[in-house]
C-alpha cells in the first residue's frame, strides 16, 4: 500500500512541479518546484490552505466547482489537452500554467495530483501572435492616408448590412462621394497638399455622420458611406451636412472643394440587392451628380438596382 511518505518523496523527484489536493479543496502536498515555481520559499506556507491561494481571485469560484467535478469522475486529463489556466504567484503576479490531473488513493482516502508546468511564455508568445494577427487584420481593412476604413473594409460591410436587410429588414442607405476637380488641386498645389486636403474631407465626412454610419475611403478621391437603419431623407440631412461642414472647413481657401455625391437607399427585403449592384447604383448617381454640373447629390433609382 502507498504511504502518504512515498508519495511525498516520489513527487520530489520527478522533473514537473506538483501538488496534490484532498476532497476539501487543501493543499496536502506540494514540491519543492512548485513551491518555487508560485514563489514561496517555504512548502508550510502552502500546506493546508485552499486550493484558492495559488489561484487569482477571478477564477477561484470557478476552480472549485472543476475539482468538485474532478472528484466525482473517473477520468484524468492528461498533459496537452488544452488544460491551462492562470495561477497567482505570492507576490500576486499572475502564471500561466498547463497541467495534468490524475487520481490518486493512498491511506485509503482519495485525492487528486496535479503535474503542473509554467506555460507563461507559450501563453505570452500565443497572446503576442493573436495581437499581431489582430493588428495585421485592422491595418489590411485600413486606408493609411485617412486612417478611415478602405474598400475592403466598406464591401464586407455593406454585404452585412445585404445579409441584415433579408434577413430583418433593416434598411440602409448608401453613398457615394466624389472631389470634384482633385486633379486641378493636385496640378496647382501639388501632391501633398491634395493628401491634406483628402485628410481633411476624410475627417469632415466622419464628423458630419452619425455614431453608427461607416465612412470609408474606396479610391484616390472616393469616399463611401453606409447608413445603417436610415431612411432616405436621414441619409440625405446627414449628405447635406457633410456639405454645410465642407464649406465651413475650407472657408479660408480661395480655391473651392465641392464633392459630387450618388445615394442609393435599400428598403426592400424582397427585393435581391448585391454589393456590385449597389455600387454600380450608387456609383452612377454619382456620375449623374457630375454631369449635370458637380457639387450636388443625385438619388439611384432603386428599381434599376
Ligand atoms: N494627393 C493625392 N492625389 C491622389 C491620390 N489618389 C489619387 N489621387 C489623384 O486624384 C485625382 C483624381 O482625379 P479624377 O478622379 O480623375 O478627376 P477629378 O480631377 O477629381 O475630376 P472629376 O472627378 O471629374 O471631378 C488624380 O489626379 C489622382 O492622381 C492620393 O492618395 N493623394
Amino acid at each position: 500500500m502507498k504511504t502518504q511518505r512515498t508519495i511525498a518523496e516520489l513527487i520530489e523527484v520527478i522533473p514537473d512541479a506538483a501538488l496534490i489536493l484532498n476532497r476539501d479543496n487543501q493543499l496536502v502536498m506540494v514540491n519543492a518546484m512548485l513551491t518555487d515555481m508560485f514563489g514561496y520559499s517555504q512548502r508550510r506556507e502552502l500546506l493546508g490552505q485552499p486550493l484558492d491561494i495559488l489561484l487569482p481571485d477571478a477564477v477561484r469560484a470557478e476552480h472549485s466547482k472543476h475539482v468538485a467535478s474532478f472528484f466525482n469522475s473517473a477520468q484524468n486529463r492528461p498533459m496537452g489537452r488544452g488544460f491551462k489556466f492562470s495561477g497567482q504567484r505570492k507576490d500576486g503576479s499572475t502564471i500561466y500554467v498547463e497541467i495534468m490531473l490524475s487520481h490518486v488513493e493512498f491511506d485509503g482516502e482519495h485525492f487528486a495530483i496535479a503535474f503542473v508546468r509554467d506555460a507563461t511564455t507559450m501563453q505570452m508568445t500565443e497572446d503576442k501572435i493573436r495581437r499581431e494577427l489582430e493588428h495585421e487584420r485592422k491595418l489590411a481593412q485600413t486606408d493609411h492616408l485617412t486612417g478611415l476604413p478602405n474598400r475592403r473594409a466598406f464591401v464586407e460591410a455593406l454585404d452585412n448590412e445585404i445579409h441584415n436587410l433579408h434577413e430583418h429588414g433593416l434598411d440602409f442607405a448608401v453613398c457615394f462621394i466624389d472631389l470634384d476637380d482633385f486633379k486641378k488641386i493636385n496640378d496647382t498645389h501639388g501632391h501633398q497638399v491634395g493628401d491634406e486636403v483628402l485628410q481633411q474631407i476624410g475627417h469632415v465626412i466622419a464628423t458630419a455622420c452619425r455614431a453608427n454610419d461607416l465612412v470609408a475611403r474606396i479610391g484616390g478621391d472616393e469616399f463611401a458611406t453606409i447608413h445603417v437603419g436610415a431612411s432616405l431623407e436621414d441619409a440625405m440631412t446627414v449628405l447635406e451636412r457633410i456639405r454645410e461642414r465642407l464649406v465651413h472647413e475650407f472657408a479660408e481657401h480661395d480655391w473651392p472643394v465641392t464633392l459630387s455625391m450618388g445615394i442609393c437607399h435599400c428598403n426592400d427585403a424582397e427585393h435581391h440587392f448585391d454589393v456590385a449592384r449597389i455600387l454600380r447604383a450608387a456609383d452612377k448617381a454619382m456620375y449623374e451628380a457630375k454631369k449635370q454640373g458637380k457639387n450636388q447629390i443625385k438619388i439611384a433609382h432603386v428599381a434599376a438596382v
